[in-house]
């Protein structure tokens, strides 16, 4: 192989390719050259050569084994670049140069390998378009072939794209390389990567080569914003209205797009087209298993911005993890596709009855039915992920041990529905036929009935053997029965396995057959790697007798080599065989899945139905498990909870959770919360949102009653964070998201604020949350059910003249010197704030505890801020001569300690009395 035409050829394949990593496959490994070297060395830590590819330069090179290449792409996937893989397009190695293509870009939305994925979430490559404000929204999970699109209009259209995001989590994002059609400033991404990606250390930064870097900036020149690159530009081309729709139709092999219900979306039309293009380029083409778009609607849904779905936990927790999070309590699924799908219950909660009721009925028919739910999990257990196994049998990349899974699946899969009949209930999830002219699959059209595809599951089991290996192209000589086809499936394997087994059996039988045509007692039949199979006679017997068609090949000392044509024709037939065999495996291979992928549509609606049943019953298996119940759905301004907790914190919580009760309705619309702090204040107000959101994806709730006025929102401000992802102050933003809330709440929203205003001087914060509560409750638009947790006692005050504000509180024991939270809210409000008591838990020095009793006594009793001051200053001079006194006996105060000890008749006690006494003057101490 010349070098410089490889070369040639790598340099004109790089020139199209320069964005990315290029994988030039050179035999078994795949190299990477200059740039692309000095990267994936430092990422990959490997080692870093140079080589004088071309005439005037040292080129610097790196690879890795191609069998272990999958590790190595992921890893450099994981951190956000892209590889393109270049193969060996010829079987044989020739002399002359080798065919090589890129068969496949891998970028971080379009993995498919299932190492490389997490089976209980979908892995979404989004594209967004904006333009003058509106924005178009396309987003597709090559895995499962879902493909959904949707057009946001109006002033809201961005902060909805910023909830959309969040809730997708998408593993990448398209946008176009025009940034007038980019939101501005790419904030929306910005923060949506922030989440997700770490930005990259200025180390790490400072390493990359200078292509990289302009990749991985996403927009402007704050240090900040810098992340990984999952922010993808594709050319504006791409985003044309016209190159857009000309792409789905041909996607769809559609004459129009009227049926997906994009007719008059051109933006979601123009975000889709580029997004299935987009695939193309990475996948090569191959791109069957989407099928159908989904265009939907955000106002049917509940609307849920960033900060709420954080604030929630909902599906993760306070440290970024699954852990502590809604979905960590819930998903007690059994299949990957029945988590998929809870995870998008949870992410996207419903407003309309009709929908939700639906599935209310469905878990409560499971929460009834003790057995059939049982039996249902301990069937689903089997199952595995059909949805992604069936989307790589359309997609034509399935393994042998895929359909073995498929076939495992679809052999439980009449009990798991003669289960399901049982409960009488009907699968609701939509189907996803494309309704293009030219289907692109054979299948009937579905009914309501499930489909158990026994049809399919019969091929599996008279097609594939019992234990295949994991690939094809494996056929070993000595399984000489059937490998990946079973035996008698394919007639022309079946006969070549015969001949072979013919002819074996031939050769065996040979040397007795041939010592008795020649009489020579010592002919033996032998194989060698050089000559295959021979006839060996030794000189001493007797060459005379040796058959005319003896055709002699080798002579040794004391030996001759024979063959014949016959033998010959046989040896031939044996050692072909494997290959010949290979070769008609992948043939029947490919025709299996060319069947099931005709089957695709039924197979997937199959697949969707388990997941939701999966749904179904683990949402009644937490119901029962949790004792929720199952709240009472309205279309007015009630909403009411009795003994309701808080679905995580009980969960964790080692002591029992004590329920509260919440209550809003036309007289009730605003509470103003106080308590002391860690009196549970925050728990309550995420119980009472979560409550509502359960109950608006189906579930049952965590009380003993709710009834639920239907929520279009939730707005949450919680805690006091600085944005670190766009640099803004912590006031900054509290006030940005109180301004949110106040434009875009409705009567049917649910506003929780956690102490806003807490960010600045306490008179400009008070004046704010007073303003703030006057204002949800005056504003005829607004009007929201709110929960106010506060600091400030004096907002209390409003509940006297705001009708329809209330005051609560959590209630609080005081017994001697210490205080008892009893967790309970009662309504009224708290006159203390108990600081100094908390302080005192959390390990404070009891001097500093003391010292602040003290200031704090100076400081209630005196009105305006003049008075506080003066007494602050009267208190300096005081405190010097009060300076805390450390040591215990020093005090003025008598210590308990030494009371006891003076008080003890040391001569009247038992050992163990003196033990006890011990133990209790070290507590005392211990205390002090
Ligand atoms: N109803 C409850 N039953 C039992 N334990 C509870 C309950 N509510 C809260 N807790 C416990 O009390 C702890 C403190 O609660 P929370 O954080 O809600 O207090 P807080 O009043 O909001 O405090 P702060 O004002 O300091 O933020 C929780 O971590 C939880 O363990």
């Amino acid at each position: 192989m010349s070098k410089m035409t490889m070369w040639q050829q790598y340099l004109s394949i790089k020139q199209k390719y320069a964005d990315v990593i290029l994988f030039f496959r050179l035999g078994d490994f795949y190299e990477t050259f200059g740039d692309d070297a000095k990267l994936i060395a430092e990422v990959l830590d490997i080692t870093l050569t140079v080589r004088g590819l071309s005439s005037d330069e040292n080129t610097p090179m790196a690879g890795v084994p191609y069998h272990a290449a999958d590790n190595y792409i992921e890893q450099l996937v994981s951190r956000g670049y892209r590889v393109a893989i270049c193969e060996q397009m010829d079987e044989m190695v020739h002399k002359t140069l080798q065919k090589r293509e890129v068969v496949r870009i891998v970028t971080p939305g379009t993995l498919t390998e299932p190492t490389m994925l997490q089976a209980e979430r979908n892995s979404y490559l989004a594209a967004i378009l904006v333009d003058r404000g509106n924005v178009g929204l396309a987003y597709a999970d090559l895995t499962t072939g879902e493909f959904c699109a949707t057009e946001l209009r109006g002033n809201e259209a961005l902060k909805q794209l910023e909830g959309e995001l969040a809730r997708l989590g998408a593993a990448e994002l398209l946008v176009s390389d025009a940034p007038e059609l980019r939101p501005a400033g790419m904030e929306i991404a910005k923060k949506q990567l922030a989440q997700d990606l770490a930005p990259m250390r200025k180390a790490e930064r400072e390493r990359l080569l200078p292509h990289e870097r302009t990749a991985k900036k996403v927009e402007g020149n704050n240090e900040s914003t810098w992340v990984q690159g999952n922010v993808t530009q594709w050319p504006n081309w791409h985003w044309d209205a016209r190159t857009a729709r000309d792409a789905l139709l041909n996607q769809f092999k559609s004459q129009s797009l009227d049926g997906f219900g994009l007719g008059n979306k051109a933006l979601a039309t123009r975000a889709a087209g580029a997004l299935i293009q987009y695939l193309h380029e990475t996948q090569r083409d191959s791109v069957a298993q989407v099928r159908s778009l989904r265009v939907y609607d955000t106002t049917r849904f509940m609307f849920l911005d960033p900060q709420t779905r954080r604030n929630l936990e909902l599906t993760e927790g306070a440290g970024g993890q699954r852990k502590g999070s809604l979905i960590a309590v819930l998903d007690q699924t059994r299949t990957p596709m029945g988590a998929r799908l809870l995870r998008q219950w949870i992410s996207q909660p419903l407003i309309e009855l009709g929908p939700l009721t639906e599935r209310q009925q469905a878990v409560s028919c499971f929460v009834e039915e003790t057995l059939v739910r049982g039996e249902l999990r301990a069937l689903f257990k089997g199952v595995g992920d059909i949805e992604r196994t069936i989307n790589r049998v359309v997609q034509g990349i399935a393994t042998p041990r895929d359909l073995v899974r498929l076939r495992e699946a679809l052999r439980l899969t009449p009990d798991i529905l003669s289960q399901i009949e049982r409960t009488g209930l009907r699968s609701t999830s939509p189907t996803e036929a494309a309704p293009s002219d030219d289907d692109l699959f054979d299948d009937e059209p579905t009914s309501n009935q499930i489909d158990a595809c026994a049809d399919i599951c019969e091929l599996l089991e008279q097609a594939i053997a019992d234990d295949p290996p994991a690939l094809l192209g494996t056929w070993d000589n000595a399984r000489s029965d059937e490998n990946v086809i079973r035996k008698g499936h394919a007639a022309e394997i079946d006969a070549i396995v015969e001949a072979t087994r013919d002819a074996a059996r031939w050769i065996n039988e040979l040397e007795a057959k041939e010592q008795q045509r020649t009489g020579i007692k010592t002919l033996k039949v032998s194989y060698n790697k050089v000559f295959g199979y021979y006839i060996e006679v030794t000189k001493a017997s007797g060459e005379t007798r040796i058959p005319d068609d003896y055709i002699r090949k080798q002579t040794l000392v004391n030996a001759e080599r024979y063959i014949t044509p016959e033998l010959k024709e046989y040896e031939s037939l044996i050692l072909n065989a494997s290959e010949a065999l290979n070769e008609k495996e992948r043939q029947a291979f490919r025709l299996i899945l060319r069947h099931l992928a005709n089957a695709g549509n039924r197979l997937l609606d199959l697949a969707r139905a388990i997941a939701e049943f999966d749904v179904y019953s683990t949402l009644a298996e937490v119901a029962v498990r949790q004792r929720f119940v199952r709240p009472t759905l309205r279309l007015d301004d009630v909403f009411v909870i009795q003994g309701g907790r808080h679905p995580v914190v009980e969960h964790n919580l080692n002591e029992p959770f004590t329920p509260n009760d919440a209550h809003f309705d036309a007289d009730h619309q605003i509470i103003v919360l106080t308590g002391p702090n860690m009196s549970g204040k925050s728990t309550f107000l995420r119980q009472v949102a979560l409550i509502g959101l359960m109950a608006q994806i189906g579930s049952f709730v965590p009380a003993d009653y709710a009834e639920i006025g239907l929520l279009d929102r939730i707005f949450t401000r919680i805690g006091a964070q600085d944005d670190i992802a766009t640099g803004q102050s912590t006031f900054m933003v509290e006030m940005i998201e109180t301004a949110n809330i106040l434009h875009n709440g409705s009567p049917r929203s649910l506003i929780i604020l956690d102490e806003i205003g807490r960010g600045t001087s306490t008179y400009d914060g008070l004046s704010i949350a007073r303003a703030v509560v006057e204002y949800i409750h005056n504003q005829p638009r607004l009007r929201a059910k709110t929960l106010f947790a506060t600091h400030y006692h004096e907002l209390t005050e409003l509940a006297n003249i705001l009708p329809r504000v209330h005051n609560w509180t959590l209630a609080v024991a005081e017994e001697g010197d210490h205080v008892v939270f009893l967790r309970k809210v009662i309504e009224g409000a708290a006159d203390r704030s108990y600081g100094i008591h908390v302080a005192q838990m959390a390990g404070l020095p009891p001097a500093v505890i003391k010292r602040a009793t003290e200031v704090l006594s100076e400081l209630e009793g005196k009105g305006d801020r003049e008075q506080r001051r003066e007494a602050m200053r009267r208190m300096n001079a005081a405190g010097s001569s009060a300076v805390p006194q450390m040591s215990l006996f020093a005090s003025n105060e008598p210590n308990p300690a030494v009371e006891l000890l003076r008080e003890m008749d040391v001569t009247q006690l038992t050992p163990i009395e003196a033990l006890t006494k011990l133990y209790e003057l070290q507590r005392l101490a211990k205390v002090e």
